[in-house]
């Protein structure tokens, strides 16, 4: 079959639109890092729920000198009023007493018995977090497909919730395929090399929230990836790397056929991972992903990594572009738009070696540099769009 090439682009289009996020559940706010909000976060409480001090010292009224009436302390307020010439001793996060205009800071006042002078008079008002200042009842703090990180699950439980909505973990089921893969690295004959995709895949889909199945690598039999294929089909997504090209043993195509998944695309304009395979099989999405190690890891990373986020309800599926300056001269780009491994320093360095088998210099890099098709030679200096490889 001769189908075109697509465009990275149109190609990630088609796969996000062939997805539809998982069900919502409910799960303690603990248990929700790393995963995306199913609706939109609403502020329960109030924040800060009184006006309170942000500092150490004395909570004062009018001018002074003061007269020491007692202490508001987190968690034990001062019991009462104050007025002019009163103060009360008072600790960062302590409700201000009614009648207090501003915090004097200890390092600024001179205490004798319950007298307190001033050495610096702060303005009315200062060092006071007034009430709900950060939200109150009601208020959206965040929107649905929002990321939970660290700073969020503090946010959340501040605004009120012991739970959160998020989508499903999806199931993701991950194939290694060819005969000259062995499961063992120690143990690899001269015909054999250490299957080490699907460990590279699993580890780049294990930043998402995820269920993995990894097993053996299959064989270049047809019968044995069918026989995988058929036993996961509950997985929400299947992966299989390499035989995805054209060559007389390389199956996936013929087995997507033998399984009745519906091909959506095959081959996509971009270098490397041109021969990736998208599928479909009821509501299951199946990723043909290229044997070729460095192939692997940029479509996994182009479409495995964006089709989890779809099924987490992610606002932002894609990776994003940023742009930096080459370090140095970048050469000119042949016929498919090139994914070069590059390190970041000063600068952007593309790395000399950009052999689609070529673990090491992926390992060493930390950016992909985006170059267009029929792309100049790039200077350095000149400002290139990369995708930093930060997972995710
Ligand atoms: N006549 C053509 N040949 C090839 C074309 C083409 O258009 N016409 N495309 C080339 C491109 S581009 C790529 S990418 C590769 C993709 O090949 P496959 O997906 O069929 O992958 P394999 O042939 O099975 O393996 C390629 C290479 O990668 C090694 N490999 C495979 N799986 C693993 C694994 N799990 N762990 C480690 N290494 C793995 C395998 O040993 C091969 O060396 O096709 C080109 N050919
Ligand atoms: O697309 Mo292949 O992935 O160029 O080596």
């Amino acid at each position: 079959m001769s189908l075109p090439h697509l465009s990275l682009e149109n190609a990630q289009a088609r796969m996000l639109a062939l997805l539809e996020p998982l069900p919502m559940e409910r799960v303690a706010v603990e248990a929700a890092l790393g995963r995306y909000l199913a609706e939109p976060l609403t502020a329960a409480r109030t924040q800060p729920p009184a006006d309170l001090s942000a500092m150490d010292g004395y909570a004062v009224a009018g001018q002074g000198p003061w007269r020491l009436k007692g202490e508001s302390r987190c968690g034990e307020p001062f019991a009462g009023a104050i007025h002019g010439g009163e103060c009360v001793r008072i600790s960062t996060g302590a409700v201000l007493p009614e009648g207090a205009d501003r915090v004097l800071i200890q390092e600024d006042a001179d205490v004798s018995g319950d007298t307190v002078i001033h050495t610096e008079d702060p303005p009315v008002g200062k060092h006071i977090r007034r009430k709900g200042f950060e939200f109150s009842p009601g208020h959206t703090l965040l929107d649905a497909g929002t990321r939970i990180g660290p700073a969020h699950v503090a946010l959340i439980r501040s605004a009120g919730h012991a739970e959160v909505a998020v989508q499903a973990r999806p199931t993701l089921a991950i194939f290694d395929s060819g005969d000259e893969l062995n499961s063992d690295p120690t143990a690899c004959g001269v015909h054999e090399i250490p299957a080490s995709n699907g460990a590279m895949l699993a580890a780049l889909a294990g930043a998402l929230p995820c269920d993995i199945h990894q097993s053996d690598p299959l064989p270049d039999r047809l019968d044995d990836i069918v026989a995988a294929l058929e036993a996961h089909r509950g997985a929400d997504l299947m992966v299989l790397t390499g035989g995805a090209s054209v060559g007389d043993h390389d199956l996936a195509k013929p087995a997507l056929d033998a399984v009745g998944a519906q091909l959506d695309f095959w081959k996509v304009a971009m270098k490397p991972g041109k021969p990736l395979m998208v599928a479909r099989r009821g509501k299951q999405l199946i990723l043909g992903l290229p044997g070729n190690p460095v192939s692997a890891f940029v479509t996994g990373f182009l479409f495995m990594l964006p089709a989890l986020r779809k099924l987490l309800g992610a606002r932002d599926c894609l990776p994003q572009t940023i742009h930096l300056p080459l370090a140095t001269d970048c050469p000119a780009g042949g016929p498919r738009r090139e994914f070069m491994r590059g390190s970041l320093a000063e600068g952007v360095v593309p790395a000399p070696q950009q052999d689609s088998s070529a673990l090491l210099t992926l390992a060493r890099s930390n950016v992909l540099i985006d170059r267009p098709a029929h792309g100049d030679e790039a200077k350095a200096g000149t400002s290139v769009p990369c995708l930093l490889l930060e997972i995710p």
